[in-house]
């Protein structure tokens, strides 16, 4: 800062301060003097020529004081200024010795003493140190230590002064009538008064360039400078006013000038002795702060490595205490692998004066410590023994963060997420290998660039905006983006990018670590989708169709209109299985599930909850509209479907529930979409119902019949009737068919039409099937022992049975159980059972074929069974449906269907038997065509065992 005009500079405040309360006594004490001696003429003071002498003495010594060390100190700080003070003050101690011996009352010194002689050599001397003073102020002060500036050396300085001392002395000696008169009989001359205010002036001009100096730093003590001159111009002061020489004013002169030449003094002194002390101590004192700021271990030692010095502010990282090691070699203290590193260090730092990174380890109390030597030749004088500055850094700290960071590096290098660091500026600074390997980039393409090189475009901007928010805010943000590699493939990161802070908290880079996680991604929209799709249509699967069914319920709530749940199955899919193979049948089904897809609305949802089944929900949705869609969906799906070579035309049943009409939630309505299914397929197939009371009631009796049957046999409600098949030729008995009955106690007789599939679909079926074959058995049996053989028992299969594993085992035992012969039993398989899994049902009927039983399929020509296939199976007799005997002799088709198996039984070597025979006509006609047996209600119903004993006394049917 510059100090303003008149201030004075803070190195100067001090000693100005010490200075100014005897500078303000003194002036006020020369004012009172002059003020007091001035009212009244003062009186000679007693023994004035003593007291003078012994002032002028004393300012002769500091005079010569000045000189001695002005002189001397030119030697340890030269300065011009200085000796020019201090030659003008030799000058001045030496005019001032001759006015002492001039002065009047002393023997005459060379020529006769006198007060002008004394005042002759007063004057000069007064000049002499008025004009040393501005020479010397007015030159530029160096700081100590620098040389002097340019100009005339000091004894050119010496030998002027001295010069114009010897010209004073020959004029005040030999020439004084040169000289003016300075005193005379009224004391003072006009010409000495005049004088003294000329020294006066100079000394006025003297404070003024110290006024100046003191604004500024300077080598010197210029408060004291300004105090010595400063009084020295007062007792100028008192020179004027004496008038003679031996009153006060004359003696108080003397005294401020003693006390203005003793400040001068000390201004010299401290300038060029003390000061110089003083900043030497500062150095050393400074010199030792440095010693004791350094961290190392520092020691001297000498080639051989022997201690000389030691310095350290850390004793604990000795091995000995100092005062143990000092003297002793470094091959005494450290261990040998130590003391060789070190002694190597110093060998390098003899070679080339300077050795460093030399480490060696320590065995410390409190573990392993680390040190790095420097050694430095210490620069001595060519003659003594060479010193080495050995600085022994414990450098355990930095060894272990090392260490540290090389961990931290190789884990970063070889972590297997890609990781990269950006500076504040949001620019890559550093990427890790696996950031490469993801990427496509390497260090060097990225560095300095922004990370949003890799963006794909397709992460949404909020993505970005959260990331933002999060970092500025100084928080991790954790997230995903969507990348592209630099192949231009895309794929998915997840990424944590964390801010780094310095130690005032500012962020100064950003850490990402990022993986990633597009296989993940993959595998979990797999998962998504097997959880919620079906694998093989891809439609939504039953749990995310629940899930689309609540909130397209939800939405119909809401808006409180109406929503139809359709349940759509495939007519005769099975025989594409069956027929085509199962590749087909799928590849039929991905095509439906498309055809489904296509008629729909987007609201609309379309699953396949298995086989041949879809199920449909239509929120907002009235009876009118789910007609309508129904409609649509069974004209996309009668559409001809061609799946590689083959064509297929495939028709749909469907049946509509309504919410809110036919229920409220998705069990019910599923269950009534069902059902109405079910009558669609009942009435005909490729058509749609509508869920309806009656089908509510049935469904209703379905339950009630499942739940009943479950006690039918052990509360003895089954039982088997018998009815005849005849032969035509003859009319002989050549078996009898069981047929099951069933009476319960509240709901009557019930129709094996009705129960039999409940018990099929309730898995009730094998116990009863079981019932009927042993009942059955044990009735042949029966008739055996009662001297009836020759015919067949003929018991129903059904097709759960069927597929049981242990048909084959069961029908044996219950055969070896009951002890008939196997010829005396027929099974009875229903064409659908033969048309199912057709490989797996030929070995199975081989199987009971190869027990001896005989075995007919019933209901022949409501199925697909081909020739080829029947030709297969190792059956006896093909059973002609009743539905086709029924209308024989009014329908040419029945007749034509009839004929047709009949010629297939007999081409295949096979018994045909007619079910369904009625009327005398319908019996004539099938023997006319070739039909080997009949069984109806022209022969007889179905009736209990004893009255079959009476019918066929009756009617004396025989047997064969
Ligand atoms: N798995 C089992 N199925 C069985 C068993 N018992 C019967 N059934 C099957 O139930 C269906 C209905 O049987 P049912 O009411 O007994 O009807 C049979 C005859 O009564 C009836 N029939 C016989 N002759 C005539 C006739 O002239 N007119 C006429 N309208 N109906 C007649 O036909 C049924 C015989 O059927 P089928 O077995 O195909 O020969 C029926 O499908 C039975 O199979 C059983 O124990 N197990």
């Amino acid at each position: 800062m510059t100090p303003s005009r008149w201030q004075i500079h803070s190195q100067h405040t001090a000693s100005f301060r010490s200075v100014a309360p005897v500078l303000w006594l003194l002036t006020g004490a020369a004012v009172a003097a002059w003020a007091y001696f001035s009212m009244a003429t003062p009186e000679r003071v007693r023994h004035f020529l003593v007291l003078h002498q012994g002032l002028e003495t004393l300012s002769i010594v500091v005079s010569a004081l000045v000189f001695a060390v002005g002189w001397k100190a030119h030697s340890i700080n030269p300065q011009r200024n200085v000796f020019i003070l201090a030659c003008g003050f030799l000058g001045v101690a030496l005019l001032d010795f001759s006015h002492m011996l001039s002065y009047a009352g002393m023997p005459d010194y060379v020529t006769a003493n006198s007060v002008a002689k004394g005042i002759n050599f007063w004057l000069p001397a007064r000049y002499l140190v008025a004009v040393s003073l501005l020479w010397a102020l007015g030159l530029h002060w160096h700081a100590p230590g620098d040389s002097a500036s340019a100009g005339p050396g000091r004894f050119a300085v010496l030998a002027l002064v001295l010069g114009v001392v010897a010209a004073v002395h020959v004029l005040v000696f030999w020439y004084p009538h040169w000289y003016p008169e300075t005193y005379g009989s009224t004391g003072l001359t006009p010409f000495k008064i005049a004088a003294e205010y000329g020294v006066i002036a100079l000394y006025a001009a003297s404070l003024a360039l110290l006024l100046r100096l003191a604004r500024e730093r300077t080598s010197f003590d210029v408060a004291r400078l300004f105090a010595a001159v400063w009084v020295m111009a007062l007792s100028e002061f008192f020179f004027t006013f004496y008038v003679t020489a031996t009153d006060p004013f004359n003696l108080l002169g003397h005294v401020y000038k003693v006390v203005g030449y003793y400040y001068l003094y000390r201004a010299i002194f401290v300038g060029t002795i003390e000061a110089p002390y003083r900043a030497l101590k500062q150095s050393d004192k400074a010199l030792r702060a440095v010693l004791d700021a350094v961290p190392d271990l520092m020691f001297e030692v000498t080639r051989g490595g022997r201690y000389v010095e030691i310095h350290t502010r850390q004793p604990e990282l000795l091995l000995l205490p100092a005062e143990q090691v000092l003297g002793r070699t470094i091959h005494d203290i450290l261990p040998p692998q130590a003391a060789a590193v070190a002694q190597r260090a110093i060998d390098a730092a003899a070679e080339h004066g300077v050795a460093r990174d030399f480490q060696y380890t320590l065995d410390l109390p409190d573990g392993k410590h680390w040190f790095e030597l420097s050694v430095a030749r210490k620069v001595m004088d060519e003659a003594s023994e060479a010193h080495f500055v050995v600085l022994s850094r414990d450098i355990t700290q930095r060894v272990q963060t090392l260490d540290t960071l090389r961990k931290l590096r190789h884990a970063v290098e070889q972590a297997p997420n890609s990781i990269f660091i950006a500076g504040a500026d949001g620019n890559i600074e550093y990427v890790n290998p696996a950031f490469s390997v993801t990427t496509g980039y390497s260090l060097a393409e990225v560095v300095g660039r922004n990370p949003r090189l890799l963006s794909a475009g397709g992460t949404p901007l909020s993505v970005y905006a959260d990331l933002w928010a999060h970092l500025s805010s100084g928080r991790v943000w954790r997230g995903e983006f969507l990348n592209r590699r630099k192949d231009g493939r895309e794929y998915y990161e997840s990424a944590i990018i964390s801010p780094l802070h310095d130690e005032q908290g500012r962020i100064t880079h950003y850490l990402a670590v990022q993986e990633d996680v597009t296989e993940r991604k993959r595998d979990e929209e797999r998962i998504r989708k097997l959880v919620n799709f079906d694998a093989l249509t891809g439609l939504p699967n039953r749990t995310m169709f629940a899930s689309r069914f609540s909130q397209a319920l939800a939405l119909t709530q809401r808006s409180g209109q109406h929503l139809a749940l359709l349940y759509l199955d495939l007519d005769h899919f099975k025989n594409v299985n069956d027929s085509l193979g199962h590749q087909v049948g799928d590849e039929l089904l991905v095509e439906i599930a498309h055809r489904l897809q296509l008629v729909l609305r987007e609201e609309d949802t379309v699953s396949r909850p298995g086989g041949d089944e879809f199920i449909i929900v239509l929120p907002l949705a009235d009876a009118q509209h789910a007609a309508h869609v129904a409609e649509s969906l069974q004209s996309e799906v009668r559409r001809v479907c061609r799946l590689g070579h083959h064509e297929l035309v495939v028709t749909s049943s469907i049946g509509i529930a309504l919410y809110p009409e036919d229920g409220r939630e998705f069990e019910t309505l599923a269950q009534r979409a069902d059902a109405a299914m079910f009558r669609a397929k009942e009435t005909g197939r490729d058509t749609y119902r509508f869920f309806s009371a009656d089908m509510q009631a049935h469904s209703l009796r379905v339950l009630q019949i499942e739940n009943a049957l479950r006690s039918a046999v052990v509360q003895n409600q089954l039982a088997l009737h018998y009815q005849p098949q005849i032969r035509l030729r003859d009319r002989r008995l050549t078996g009898v068919e069981a047929l099951l009955r069933w009476t319960h106690p509240e709901l009557g007789l019930i129709s094996p039409a009705e129960f039999i599939p409940v018990a099929e679909s309730s898995g009730q079926i094998l116990g009863i099937g079981e019932w009927v074959l042993r009942t059955a058995l044990a009735q042949a049996r029966a008739w055996c022992e009662a001297g009836h053989t020759g015919f067949t028992v003929a018991v129903n299969l059904s097709m759960v049975q069927f597929r049981h594993p242990g048909l084959v085992e069961m029908v044996q035992q219950a055969l070896a159980d009951s002890g008939v012969s196997p010829q005396m039993l027929e099974l009875e398989l229903t064409e659908s059972i033969a048309m199912d899994a057709p490989e797996k049902v030929i070995a199975i009927v081989q199987q009971l074929f190869d027990l001896g039983v005989q075995l007919s399929i019933d209901d022949f020509g409501t199925g697909y069974s081909s020739f080829s296939y029947i030709q297969r199976l190792r059956v006896h007799k093909l059973k002609i449906d009743q539905s086709f005997v029924r209308h024989l002799g009014e329908d040419g088709s029945a007749q034509h269907i009839v004929r047709a198996i009949i010629g297939l039984a007999q081409s295949l070597d096979l018994e045909s038997i007619a079910e369904g025979v009625e009327t005398a006509t319908q019996c004539e006609a099938l023997l006319s065509l070739g039909c080997n047996t009949g069984q109806g209600y022209y022969f007889s119903r179905p009736v209990p065992a004893a009255q079959l004993d009476a019918w066929m006394t009756e009617r004396r049917v025989t047997l064969v």
